[in-house]
Order: C-alpha cells, then sequence, then structure tokens
C-alpha cells in the first residue's frame, strides 16, 4: 500500500471515528457524569507541560462540527443568570445562563485552546476554545499570557458535550465572543465565594519596567496578542505611562488591530506633559495605522509631525514611508508596478502591499440571483480592462503553514477542508475580532439560502472605531456558524500569476534535439493536490456571479485578486465570472451545486445540446490527457485521441470547443517535437495548424492561416495582424492557454526563419496577453523572460 493511500485510507477511519461518536453524544441522555478534582487537574497540569515541551505534531488533526451546529451568544451578560457546572446539560446551549469560572491550570493546545476550569462549588471541567484570535499557530507561552492560570470567565450559554469515554464531559466554546474576561471588582463577582484557594499565576510583574519587560519578551518573540494583553494589565495599574499605551499600540499594529492602533497613539498624542520624542512616537504609529486603513493622505501628515517632533527620525525612513504612501495613492486610480509585484508574488511568505483599485463598476441589486445581488459595468468597457485590484481579507498559502496543518471538518458540507481554508476561516474570526467595524463586511456577504438575504447595498462604509480598547474584550456577538457559510458560498482558491516556462522536450522522448529555442510553453496535464491549495475571502470579487462563459477573468498575486474585462461589456451589463472549471457543463455543474447555481451560458447550452452521453464521454477523455504525455505517444495517436473528443460535439456545434482547443495544442506539442528530432520542417507546419485550430476553440478569430509565401499586401508591414483584434467569442478559459499558443506559433516561424510571420503572431501574442493578463509590457518580459530573450535576437520584438 502507497503511504499515500495509508493516510487517506487513516483519514477515512478517523472520519468514521467522529461520524460514530457524534452519533453516539446524540443518543445520550442529559447530566454530566463528575469530574474528579484532583485526576483532572493533574492530567490538564500533565498535558501542559507536555505541550511546553515542544509542540505537539499538528498534522494532520480534524475536529467535528459536523453534528454540532456552532453555537454563539447573542444574550448580553447582565440578561444571564449563573450556572453551576453541576446543574449544566449536555448537549444543551444551557440557554438563558452563563458559567462563571477559573482557569486552574496552564492552557494546552490541541485544534483549540484546552482549558482546565473550575466553578465557585470547585468542580472542575475541560474546556475547549476554538479559534481565539492569537491562539492559532502560537507557543503555549503566549496563551498562558491570554488565559492565565487564576483567570475568571464568564462563558455565555455554553456548549457541553459527552466525549469518547461516555464518563467524561467538555465544554465547547466556538465563539470568541461567548468569553468575558471578569475583573476583579466586576459586579457579578459580588456574591461569589470560592470553594478553593485562587490559583496563583505564574508570575506577576510589578512595576511598569517588569510589565514592559514581560510585554517586550511576548512581542519580541512573535506572540503579539499576548504582548498587546499584557500591557492591557500593565496599563490598569499604571494607566499614566505613555509607553506602555505606545507598545500596546505597536502589538495591535503588527495583529492588525490597526483602530485600536490608532487609538492608542491618538491618547498618548493627547497626553500632557510628555516629551516631544514620545509624541513623535506616537505620531509614527498613528502615521502606520492610517496606512494600514488605507488612508494614505492622512498617514503622510503624521509621518510629517513625527519627522518634526524629532530629530531622532531618520529622514530616510520618513523618505520611505513618504513615498510608499504616494504610490498608493496612485494605486487607487489604477497605476500599478504589476512587475513589481509579479515579482514580489513568487516568494514564499509574502503579503503583497499594494493599494485597492475599484473599476467601471457597482454592485447592483438582482433579485433572480441567491443573494439578491451582482456587478454591472457603470460605463461601456473594453475587452482587457481593468475591473477591481482586491486585496484578501483573509489568505493562507501551503508555503506559509510550514508543520502546522489543522485540517477542519467542515461544519456544513460535511468533508474535510484543507490546511490553508481552516487556517482562513481562523484568520476571519481574528480579523473580526480585532477590527469590529469590519464585522458589516463580512457578514454582508451572502451566506446561503438558510440565510436571510444581505443589505442590497454593499459595500457598505466601515465606520472607524477610535475607542482604546482591551485586546481581549468583544462587543459584538461572533456567529461563527455563519462565518463558515459565508466562506463556504466565497471561498477563492487563489491562482497566483507565473513565469511561463518554455517546454522541456527532454521529458517527453528518448531523443537529443539539436534544435536551441525551445519556446512551446508547457501547460500542465496533473491537477492539483486539494491539500496543496491555497485559500482566500475576498469582499468585492464575492459579489461577481457566476457564468462558465463569464466576461471576466481573474488571476492572483499572491494575496491580490485581479479582475480584468476579456470581451467588451456595455454600459449596465452584469460583470460575471467562472466559480469554477471543467470538460463539460455536467462537471461544472456538479462543482456548482454547492453555490445552488445552475448555469445557463452559451457553454453550457451547447454541451446540454452535444447530449449528456457525449458530455460524459468529453469527461473521461479529458480526464485522461495526462497520459498523452508517455514517450511512446505519437501525433498519430493524438490525431485518434482528438477525433473522439471531436465525436463528443454536435454536427451543429460551432467552432468554440475548449475541449477540443486543449488536446489540439497537446497535438502540436508532439508535432514540434517530432519536428525537431527529425529536422523535417513539414511537422512543424503541422504544428503551427494546430495551434491555429487550438486558438479557434477558444473563440480567436484567425485571419491569416498561410504558413509560407510573402504575407498578403493587405495584411502586410508593419500593420500584419494575423488574427481578428475582435474578441467578443473569447472563453475564460483561453486565458491559461492562448497567449501560450500563440507564442509557440511565434517560435515555430522563427525557427522556419518566417520573420514576417513571426513579427505578425507577436502582435497576436500581446493582444492576447493584454486581454488576458493585462499590465504591460514590463510584466510579460518578467513572465517570459528567456523566451522573450531569444526572439528579440531573431528580430521579433515581443514588447517594447
Ligand atoms: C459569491 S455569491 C455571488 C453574489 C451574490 N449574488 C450576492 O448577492 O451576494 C454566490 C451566490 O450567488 C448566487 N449566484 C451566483 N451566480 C449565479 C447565477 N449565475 N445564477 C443564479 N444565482 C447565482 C448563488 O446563490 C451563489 O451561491
Amino acid at each position: 500500500m502507497s503511504g499515500k493511500n495509508a493516510v487517506a485510507i487513516s483519514t477515512e477511519l478517523h472520519l468514521q471515528d467522529i461520524q460514530h461518536r457524534m452519533e453516539r453524544e446524540r443518543q445520550l441522555g442529559p447530566g454530566p457524569p463528575p469530574a474528579c478534582r484532583i485526576s483532572l487537574i493533574e492530567q490538564s497540569k500533565y498535558n501542559s507541560t507536555l505541550c511546553a515541551k515542544e509542540r505537539p505534531s499538528l498534522s494532520p488533526m480534524y475536529y467535528g462540527f459536523m453534528c454540532h451546529e456552532q453555537h454563539f451568544s447573542s444574550t448580553p451578560l447582565a440578561e444571564l443568570r449563573p450556572l453551576a457546572l453541576s446543574a449544566m446539560q449536555v448537549r444543551s446551549n444551557n440557554k438563558g445562563h452563563y458559567l462563571l469560572c477559573r482557569v486552574v491550570t496552564p492552557p494546552s493546545w490541541m485544534v483549540g485552546t484546552i482549558l482546565c476550569v473550575e466553578d465557585p462549588a470547585g468542580d472542575v471541567q475541560n474546556m475547549i476554545v476554538f479559534n481565539y484570535p492569537g491562539t492559532r499557530r502560537t507557543k503555549i507561552h503566549a496563551l498562558q499570557a491570554i488565559f492565565p492560570v487564576g483567570s475568571v470567565l464568564a462563558i455565555r450559554e455554553p456548549l457541553l458535550v459527552p466525549l469518547k469515554s461516555d464518563n467524561a464531559t467538555l465544554i465547547r466554546v466556538y465563539s470568541p465572543s461567548d468569553i468575558t474576561f471578569v475583573r476583579s471588582g466586576d459586579r457579578i463577582l459580588a456574591d461569589v465565594t470560592w470553594a478553593y484557594p485562587a490559583p496563583a499565576p505564574a508570575v506577576i510583574p510589578r512595576t511598569a519596567d517588569e510589565w514592559d519587560e514581560l510585554g517586550g519578551s511576548h512581542f519580541e518573540t512573535g506572540r503579539f496578542l499576548a504582548s498587546a494583553a499584557t500591557y492591557t494589565s500593565a496599563l490598569e495599574l499604571h494607566p499614566s505611562e505613555p509607553f506602555l499605551q505606545l507598545q500596546r499600540g505597536r502589538a495591535y499594529h503588527v495583529l492588525e488591530y490597526l483602530s485600536a492602533a490608532l487609538a492608542d497613539a491618538t491618547a498618548v498624542m493627547r497626553q500632557r506633559g510628555i516629551s516631544d520624542h514620545t509624541r513623535s512616537k506616537a505620531f509614527y504609529l498613528a502615521g502606520c495605522a492610517e496606512y494600514g486603513l488605507s488612508h494614505y493622505d492622512t498617514a503622510i501628515l503624521q509621518f510629517k509631525k513625527a519627522l518634526y517632533l524629532s530629530p531622532l527620525m531618520p529622514i530616510d525612513q520618513f523618505k520611505l514611508w513618504d513615498e510608499r504612501c504616494r504610490g498608493r495613492v496612485r494605486e487607487t486610480r489604477g497605476d500599478y508596478d504589476w512587475e513589481a509585484m509579479f515579482k514580489d508574488a513568487q516568494v514564499p511568505g509574502k503579503r503583497i502591499d499594494v493599494a485597492e483599485f475599484v473599476g467601471p463598476m457597482e454592485v447592483q441589486q438582482m433579485p433572480y440571483r441567491g443573494g439578491g445581488r451582482g456587478v454591472v459595468a457603470t460605463r461601456d468597457i473594453k475587452a482587457g480592462e481593468l475591473i477591481l485590484v482586491s486585496k484578501a481579507f483573509a489568505a493562507s498559502f501551503p508555503d506559509e503553514l510550514y508543520g502546522d496543518r489543522v485540517e477542519l471538518q467542515n461544519s456544513i458540507t460535511g468533508g474535510v477542508e484543507s490546511a490553508c481554508s481552516s487556517e482562513v476561516l481562523s484568520q476571519i474570526i481574528s480579523k473580526i475580532f480585532g477590527r469590529p467595524e469590519l464585522a458589516p463586511l463580512v457578514f454582508g456577504l451572502y451566506a446561503g439560502p438558510s440565510y436571510p438575504d444581505p443589505a442590497h447595498n454593499y459595500p457598505l462604509r466601515v465606520l472607524s472605531d477610535h475607542n482604546v480598547r482591551s485586546p481581549l474584550v468583544q462587543e459584538l456577538n461572533l456567529d461563527t456558524q455563519r462565518i463558515d457559510h459565508i466562506f463556504n458560498f466565497n471561498v477563492f482558491v487563489p491562482e497566483t500569476l507565473r513565469s511561463v516556462h518554455p517546454l522541456d522536450i527532454s521529458s517527453h522522448g528518448d531523443g537529443n534535439p539539436s534544435n536551441e529555442i525551445h519556446l512551446f510553453g508547457n501547460p500542465d496535464t496533473t491537477p492539483p493536490n486539494k491539500d496543496d491549495l491555497p485559500s482566500a475571502l475576498f469582499l468585492l470579487p464575492s459579489l461577481f456571479n457566476h457564468s462558465c462563459d463569464g466576461n471576466t477573468t481573474w488571476y492572483n498575486f499572491r494575496d491580490i485578486m485581479i479582475i480584468r474585462a476579456i470581451k467588451p461589456v456595455q454600459k449596465g451589463e452584469e460583470l460575471t465570472l467562472p466559480y469554477v472549471q471543467g470538460s463539460s457543463t455536467l462537471s461544472r455543474h456538479e462543482r456548482l451545486k454547492k453555490y445552488g447555481v445552475t448555469c445557463d451560458c452559451s457553454l453550457c447550452l451547447a454541451d446540454r445540446e452535444d447530449g449528456e452521453e457525449a458530455c460524459r464521454l468529453r469527461e473521461r477523455l479529458l480526464d485522461s490527457l495526462g497520459s498523452l504525455r508517455s514517450p511512446g505517444t505519437s501525433p498519430a495517436d493524438i490525431r485518434s485521441f482528438l477525433c473522439k473528443v471531436e465525436g463528443t460535439h454536435s454536427a451543429l456545434r460551432g467552432p468554440i470547443r475548449p475541449a477540443s482547443g486543449r488536446v489540439r495544442y497537446e497535438l502540436a506539442i508532439a508535432y514540434e517535437i517530432m519536428a525537431r528530432k527529425s529536422m523535417d520542417a513539414s511537422f512543424r507546419i503541422q504544428a503551427i495548424a494546430a495551434c491555429m485550430a487550438a486558438l479557434e476553440a477558444y473563440g480567436i478569430m484567425v485571419l491569416d492561416r498561410s504558413m509560407w509565401g510573402p504575407v498578403g499586401s493587405t495584411l502586410g508591414g508593419d500593420e500584419y495582424l494575423p488574427i481578428s483584434a475582435e474578441t467578443r467569442n473569447l472563453i475564460v478559459e483561453g486565458a491559461k492557454y492562448c497567449t501560450q499558443i500563440s507564442l509557440s506559433i511565434v517560435s515555430a516561424f522563427v525557427l522556419m526563419e518566417d520573420i514576417p510571420r513571426a513579427r505578425g503572431w507577436a502582435r497576436a501574442t500581446r493582444i492576447l496577453d493584454n486581454i488576458f493578463v493585462g499590465c504591460g509590457d514590463a510584466l510579460f518580459k518578467a513572465r517570459h523572460e528567456s523566451t522573450t530573450d531569444v526572439l528579440i535576437q531573431s528580430g521579433v520584438v515581443l514588447a517594447d
């Protein structure tokens, strides 16, 4: 059995086990079995020591939401009544109640934070807190700073569930807003007496400097929420220390709790009697926060004030910020350094620092679409025009996860989410927790038919919140189940734009081709593994409805999404993009099921005309496309494969046949390999013909199919363009292949020393690339680096 199969089977068994357990939970009666105080506390201490020693392997783990709707409470704490652990009902939300409890041992971590808590009566219970901000992918010391031993918590309407062994239970907290940290002196502690003495926290700093040292050590080791929480405790004891507030603001800034960072900076700026240097630091922090909030002009002003007040601020640092801010302002007008973005996007772990751009589009009410909204053009749009540049609200990429993979069972589909998806869900919760003013933007997205339609106006105005706040206090009621639904209906798998690598023909046979120019692109024939897929939530792009034959295409520079028109669009027309891909309407509709969408675009209608059986055969054929790459495959084999694929189209079907386009390009590659091996140019001519036919299958009109002789006088000279500039029939799938195919034709003509034709096809390539990718010559050159150099040497200019 291969290692992969063994993992699949163990995953399957694990899921069956979860399902079995959940089924048993449903059958259990109410009433918690008693937990032995001493043994539970001992066990918890042992777990947390184990956790502190080394981070347990998190790969892969699942937790099952499946049978439990994720619960959150929307009743204010003041309206709830206290409930003892001994009176809690199993499998119930314990409505109308809260649990007052105290953390008795240092926390540990296992897909969530595990706390051992006691109630005032001295009964103990384990509690798992999912997705508490700052607790994911962190170290045990950070958890101890967030939930120190002795912390008193009030859990609103807690959910108690039985564990695997029937005589143990666990409290599950899904929503971080259900947890209130209770301060000493709080009213709800008025009549409370604890059966046991307070468990002492590990270290309590006394002086402001000691607190600063602890908060700073959390900051330096990347435990930013812990750092902010430490400075909050410090500020309660030393409220007039501006440096503590600045340090907390700095931690908030890194956590992207930007309004909170700004509030801390503003509070310090307004303090009397502080030095200019401290005030300058506050202005600097305010500048950074304003920059993060995309208030670039205000940010420049704050940096200027910081510079004015402190000669210690290096002028170069100011210039750098000034330049960054001005760059962002230019980007809001659609003026980007695409080449720099492309290069940054190739760096693992990099986040691309650019401003968003909203082009000629607006969200409008569309009652016939699920969610009731869609995006329309606000003016006539040309093919290739930039519509939107959007930053991910939350995004995760496999190269950022290292060994820390947490996989979740999706509460809605029952399937297992990829590690990146579960990371994104956690990021969404953390981000809303840190910037509650953003909540309406996420909750304004479509959450599926089980929730009421969101308001029609989107984007909503974000109201700034300038209040100084504690990192552990959340006034919003966070409905994590709804976030799960929103994620399901709006998730994107970012597709980062990559360099186009010339075909490595050594993998295509045993020959030793003597040609120097290997410019045929190498389309990938293997579908990516689900676990290796990135995941992201974007806001405005989520308002676009689906069409397999959409009039826009999208791609990413890592967490940045670019949406561009690929066809001319009239003012008022709906802008659509494809949510899924597939060889026929059958597989596309299978993938569209989760969105509840039935697509009636021209491609789906044509596929339906071809018939279900033909579509099924086409799907099977295209699934085996990778086999055409094996060394023994000849052009004749691919031609017969192509005949079968062509045979799945009805006689009346027009030229647009993306499945055939794919196979025709494979045929072209096979001919090109033959040409290189045999030095017989007739194969190259066949390769060019196959490329031209492939382009037509994606909706491109080829005007000049000639392969030799002078370029016709009507088409000749610098104006010679072998394709029609009319792009009304282009299909989105062409975005993946057309530039590459056209470039292959250029290289074939170069090898045939037909430079006028090569130049004409170079023009065609640039037109196609401008439509599908855009972004100008610098980016084109960067993506086709090796190719462009070779062509320039041959007298073919691909980019100015
Ligand atoms: C990402 S949202 C798109 C925006 C959504 N219409 C809204 O108002 O928020 C996805 C949902 O929009 C609806 N939708 C998308 N494309 C559609 C289509 N072609 N026809 C009908 N509904 C569509 C489906 O309900 C789908 O689950």
